[in-house]
């Protein structure tokens, strides 16, 4: 009998902490042979550009394999299955597969996706690990907006819709085998209580969870679930299944901007801040050029929290080309958004 390689699948909205827990476990990996495959929603592919940036030793750069521009749940045909059919076929297989879905991601269809005959016999699902951002949950960021739920009953009774925000967040932990409840060092007691409630509430199925700030976890608890999870769909709970699993992320979109050189990052956040605000933006990523700095700064936004540093100097073989990537509900003003980020 061969054995199967393992798969973790790491699930979590935009900006929970999925790159940064997956960072901690490659750095940890104490000779482990693990290969990620990284999915995003944006066309610049950020984590994978982070990740690669932190030059880990044990994760070497043909290791990291990126599946930018879409979402992985709606393109599992055509970029998984190929994706980790090469893997599995090189030479010196990993001895362990992790795959970081993009924020918006539905697991279920991924999850699905290790049934196929060209991959069931050779990879199993060790497990789904969810990270929730701690204190947005608290925060009531994925809580329905009741109001507006009522509101769209009264109009339609035959829907049955929360917010897109709200029915991710079910999924997302209902697909799990592990829930990381991250960001702890930004959480107060009654904040980690209220999350917890919130998970508590919409917890379908039993899964273990973990209290974390920025994904440190021993790679040992990540690891060696030994869930199968493909064998359980049945008892994974997904809002999209009820609607024929047609889903197309077009309640979100993203765009890509362009950005000049700056002359300090704090320009650009005086700038990003208020626009942040004013278009309810979800998720800011992307690199920046500063000028007379010949580091490459790192700008991360998850809601109004906005932090940056300088992970590493620009090669001299790549454009200093400053992008950042904006992630918002449908109908964002690409436009004023543009203006209002580059001054
Ligand atoms: N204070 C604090 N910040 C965190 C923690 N975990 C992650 N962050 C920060 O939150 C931001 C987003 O973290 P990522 O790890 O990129 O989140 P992600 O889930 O991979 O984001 P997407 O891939 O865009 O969905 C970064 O600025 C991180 O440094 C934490 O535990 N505490």
């Amino acid at each position: 009998m061969t054995t199967k390689i393992p798969a973790t699948i790491v699930t979590g909205f935009l900006g929970a902490g999925k790159t940064s827990l997956i960072q901690n476990l490659l750095c940890n990996a104490r000779g482990r042979r693990i290969a990620l495959i990284i999915n995003e929603f944006g066309e610049l592919g950020v984590d994978g550009e982070i990740v690669k940036g932190c030059g880990i030793e044990d994760c070497p750069e043909e290791n990291i394999v990126e599946l930018a521009n879409g979402c992985i749940c709606c393109t599992v045909a055509d970029d998984f299955l190929p994706t980790i059919t090469a893997l599995l076929d090189r030479p010196n297989p990993p001895e362990h597969i992790v795959i970081e879905t993009s924020g918006l991601a539905l697991p279920k269809p991924l999850i699905r996706a290790f049934n196929w005959p060209e991959v069931r016999t050779r990879v199993t699902v060790d497990g789904v690990i969810a990270v929730v951002d701690g204190p947005a949950a608290a925060a009531g960021r994925f809580a329905d907006n009741p109001d507006a739920v009522d509101a769209q009953r009264a109009a339609d009774d035959s829907l049955d819709h929360e917010s897109p925000l709200a029915e991710l967040f079910e999924d997302q932990i209902n697909s799990a085998d592990l829930i990381i409840l991250n960001k702890n060092d930004q959480m107060s007691p009654d904040d980690r209580t209220a999350a917890r409630g919130v998970i508590d509430r919409e917890m379908k199925r039993k899964a273990k969870l973990i209290l974390s700030s920025f994904g440190a976890i021993d790679p040992d608890v990540l690891l060696g679930l030994g869930a199968a999870a493909e064998d359980d769909l049945d008892s994974r709970f997904s809002h999209h299944e009820l609607e024929g699993e047609d889903h197309d992320h077009d309640e979100f979109e993203s765009f890509q901007i362009d950005m000049p050189a700056l002359k300090a990052p704090e320009e650009l956040l005086e700038r990003l801040r208020p626009a942040i605000a004013a278009h309810d933006i979800l998720r800011v990523k992307g690199f920046l050029d500063v000028a007379g700095r010949d580091m490459r700064l790192v700008l991360q936004g998850v809601g109004g929290r906005v932090q940056h540093y300088y992970d590493r100097a620009w090669s001299t073989d790549e454009p200093r080309k400053g992008r950042l990537v904006v992630i918002g509900l449908k109908g964002l003003d690409r436009t004023a958004i543009e203006a209002a980020v580059k001054g």
